[in-house]
């Protein structure tokens, strides 16, 4: 078969597993789009704008390993760096932002192009995507897009970052080798034995001295690809294991030895002084951010760490790299001894909240125990930023339940495209959203999308009249909005013949029956509109507002 440049990518993208890629057509994409269609194993899915295309392409990553959105040049792709790119970078997910661009011709040529700046220079869109990318290439000559495209995609999945693509709109169906194995693409870098062994015995001493061991996995063990080893390692320390919030759900919470989040004061009941009465801290994959540290607060450090990050480690002021985080976990795995000390006597949290009377007015509370009761091993629950962080952090999962959240870029409106996305990659899972109103006005119309591919997501909008995380880490006018009538949106997006459902829950007996029609609604999205009070909110999310607002009153260092 010949190929062309549009061809060779497409062909590219169904080899790493890609069966959807989502785009926004215009004028500087729409032949690069034909190539796509014509190959018959890539679905093209359409979003509303380019933040909700990178959005659902980041989510789309999210399930199903890698995601792709194909958008126009400049006013596309400058609002889907946000998503498809800064977003992406922050939350280490593999996601290839392709952009069309301007004909290779216009280069040099001193003509001002629609779309752009209106400087004779276009190379400002290349320039901010190298920011943000870990690989950035433009096409303007077919014989380089085989080199150019691998080079992108080798990188991406390399690195589990995101990774830019730009194709001069008239070299999309121009003619080019044709792709060789992709095994060129996935090949894994070779492991370096002595450091390897080094690390595993200076750790596996360093755990023999100690009598209370406590393992906490964070967010980087998911891009590091080595859940499963973390596991491995747990079982057979048996001792205490603790995640970071925004690791929650990726490590099994019915694990004997799971005892909850470590989040400093907002700490799951217990998992605070487990961590800090350690003696030997194995943290896995870590991300120490201000937020996760509650303003620097909670930041476990020192000669008891034992930090593991995806490339290297660091036991006793010795660091080591040069193999994957994955192999080492196993490899220690084989030599360490149990530990069970901070199992004894220590239980995993239970979210104890009694059940409302039907009538009763809906709370926060009422919202999250039903929501838990919904989870199941094969439900992806996606976690706006916002109240619904410390809802979810709560929630108690099984094994499987899936728990998607931003806590490193925390764009909020993030969830709905993305939980469209991650719907898209994985539809036979139970794919439930849990976002605030505020968040909800920034991306709202792509709930449409999930209308238009039939997508059977729940989405709870918490309907609060404003934003409760501001609100409680500083108040004032700007934290108040307009109120939809959220649940009749869904008239408007359904146009003539969607199965979108808009409910409104008012009361614990509202939103049971707005559940179960929403579990029925096997054609279309859900949405449950759950009013409960303005200043109905966890008390962890007051305690943390109050830290993080300190945080950042800190003064001026003055120096003199
Ligand atoms: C405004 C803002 N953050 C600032 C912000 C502003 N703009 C973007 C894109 N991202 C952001 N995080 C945040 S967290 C609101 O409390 C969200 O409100 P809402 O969705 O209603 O949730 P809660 O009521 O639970 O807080």
């Amino acid at each position: 078969m010949s190929y062309n440049v549009g061809k060779y990518l497409a062909k590219r993208l169904e080899q790493i597993g890609i069966k959807d890629h989502f785009a926004v057509a215009g004028d500087y994409n729409l032949v690069l789009l034909d190539q796509l269609l014509d190959n018959k194993n890539l679905k093209q899915i359409y979003d509303c704008n380019e933040l909700n295309c990178g959005f659902a392409a980041e989510g789309y990553a999210r399930a199903n390993g890698a995601g792709v959105c194909v958008v126009t040049f400049s006013v596309g792709a400058i609002s889907g760096m946000n998503s498809a790119l800064g977003g992406a970078y922050a939350e280490n997910l593999p996601v290839l932002m392709v952009s069309g661009g301007p004909n290779s011709n216009d280069y040099g040529s001193g003509h001002i192009l629609h779309h752009t700046t209106g400087k004779t220079d276009y190379d400002y869109q290349m320039e901010m995507a190298k920011q943000v990318t870990c690989a950035a290439e433009r096409i303007t000559q077919a014989s380089e897009a085989p080199q150019k495209i691998d080079h992108v995609l080798r990188t991406m999945l390399r690195e589990r970052k995101p990774a830019y693509l730009e194709i001069s709109c008239n070299i999309s169906a121009q003619e080019c080798p044709a792709p060789g194995p992709v095994s060129t693409l996935l090949a894994e870098p070779k492991t370096d034995k002595t450091s390897l062994d080094a690390a595993v015995k200076k750790s596996a001493d360093f755990l023999k001295g100690a009598e209370r061991v406590v393992i906490l996995v964070g967010s980087k063990v998911r891009p590091a690809d080595a859940e499963k080893q973390a596991v491995e390692l747990a079982d057979k320390l048996g001792c205490a294991v603790t995640v970071m919030a925004a690791a929650k759900s990726y490590f099994p919470e019915q694990h004997p030895g799971f005892r909850g989040v470590y989040w400093g004061v907002v700490s799951s009941p217990g998992a605070q002084e487990l961590v800090d009465s350690a003696d030997a801290l194995i943290t896995i994959g870590p991300n120490w951010n201000d937020y996760a540290t509650v303003g620097w607060r909670a930041w476990p450090r020192g000669k008891r760490v034992l930090q593991v990050e995806p490339d290297r480690v660091l036991v006793e002021n010795e660091s080591f790299a040069g193999f994957p985080m994955r192999e080492f976990l196993s490899e220690l795995s084989k030599v360490v001894t149990p530990k069970p000390e901070t199992t004894k006597n220590t239980t995993a949290p239970k979210l104890e909240i009694p059940a409302a009377a039907p009538s009763a007015p809906l709370t926060n509370d009422e919202m999250t125990r039903q929501i838990q009761e919904l989870l199941t091993p094969d439900t992806t629950l996606m976690v706006e930023t916002g109240d619904s962080w410390f809802n979810a952090m709560r929630m108690n999962l099984p094994n499987g339940c899936r728990v998607e959240s931003e806590m490193q870029w925390g764009h909020i409106g993030w969830s709905i495209p993305s939980g469209f996305g991650c719907a898209v990659g994985a539809p036979k899972r139970r794919n439930l959203i849990m976002c605030g109103d505020g968040s909800f006005q920034l991306t709202a119309q792509e709930v449409g999308q999930m209308i238009r591919y039939e997508l059977p997501v729940i989405i709870f909008l918490v309907d609060n009249k404003g934003y409760g995380i501001e609100i409680a880490i500083h108040d004032g006018p700007y934290n108040y909005i307009q109120n939809w009538n959220y649940a009749a949106l869904m008239d408007a997006f359904n146009g003539e013949k969607g199965h979108g459902l808009g409910l409104v829950a008012k009361t614990a007996g509202e939103m049971a029956e707005a559940i179960k029609k929403g579990l029925a609604n096997k054609k279309g999205p859900t949405l449950i509109q759950c009013c409960i009070p303005q200043d109905d909110c966890t008390e962890a999310l007051t305690v943390w507002g109050r830290e993080v607002a300190q945080t950042n009153a800190r003064p001026p260092i003055v120096n003199d």
